[in-house]
C-alpha cells in the first residue's frame, strides 16, 4: 500500500553540483527509487548541450513533462529524482504533480563546481556551459518546500546532510 509519508525529493542545482551522486545515495538511504533527469532529455537536447549551447524554455518543456510524469507515478510511493530545476517556474511545474515535493538544492561556488566538472569524465555536458547554468539559477523562495545543502564535503556526508534536511 502507498505510504502517504514516503518522501518525494528533487535534488536540484547547476550542472556538476553533485545531483546524480548525492541523489543516488539519498535514494539508497531512503530505500526509494532513483531517477536521473539526464535520462529524460530528448536526444536533440543532449546534442545541443554537447555542442556547447544552453537549453531554452522550449527545449526544456518536453524534458520537464517527462520528469513530471515520473513524479506523478511515484506520488504516494516516494522517490528521488535529480533535476537541475534551475528556474522557479520549472519547479512550479514539477510541484503541480505532487504538492508535497521537496527540493534539496546543492549549493556551492562556481569555482568548486567548475573544478569538479572539469575532472568529470565521459559526460556530454561541457564545463563551458556552467556560467549559463548559474545565470539561469533562481534560488528556492521562502515559500518553497526545500533546503539548501552546501556541497563542501564528500558524497556520503552530503547525502547525510540532505537526509537530515528532509521534513519529518
Ligand atoms: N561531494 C563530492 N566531492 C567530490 N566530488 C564529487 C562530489 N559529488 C560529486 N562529485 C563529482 O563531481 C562531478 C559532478 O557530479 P555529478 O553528480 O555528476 O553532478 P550533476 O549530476 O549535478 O551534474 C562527478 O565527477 C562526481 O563524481
Ligand atoms: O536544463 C538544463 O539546462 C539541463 O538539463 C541542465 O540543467 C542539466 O544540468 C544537463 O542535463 C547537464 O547534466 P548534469 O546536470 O548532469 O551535468
Amino acid at each position: 500500500m502507498a505510504d502517504p509519508h514516503a518522501p518525494l525529493v528533487v535534488v536540484m542545482g547547476v550542472s556538476g553540483s553533485g545531483k546524480s551522486t548525492v541523489g543516488g545515495l539519498l535514494a539508497e538511504r531512503l530505500g526509494v527509487p532513483y531517477a536521473e533527469a539526464d535520462d529524460f532529455h530528448p536526444p536533440a537536447n543532449i546534442a545541443k548541450m554537447a555542442a556547447g549551447h544552453p537549453l531554452d524554455d522550449t527545449d526544456r518543456a518536453p524534458w520537464l513533462d517527462a520528469i513530471t510524469d515520473w513524479i506523478t507515478d511515484r506520488h504516494g510511493e516516494g522517490g528521488v529524482v535529480s533535476c537541475s530545476a534551475l528556474r522557479r517556474r520549472y519547479r512550479d511545474r514539477l510541484r503541480a504533480a505532487a504538492p508535497a515535493l521537496f527540493f534539496v538544492h546543492l549549493d556551492g561556488s562556481e569555482e568548486l563546481i567548475a573544478a569538479r566538472l572539469t575532472a568529470r569524465m565521459s559526460h556530454f555536458m561541457p564545463p563551458g556551459l556552467l556560467r549559463s547554468q548559474f545565470d539561469a539559477l533562481e534560488p528556492l523562495g521562502p515559500d518553497e518546500a526545500g533546503a539548501v545543502v552546501a556541497i563542501d564535503g564528500g558524497p556520503q556526508q552530503l547525502a547525510e546532510r540532505a537526509y537530515a534536511a528532509l521534513p519529518r
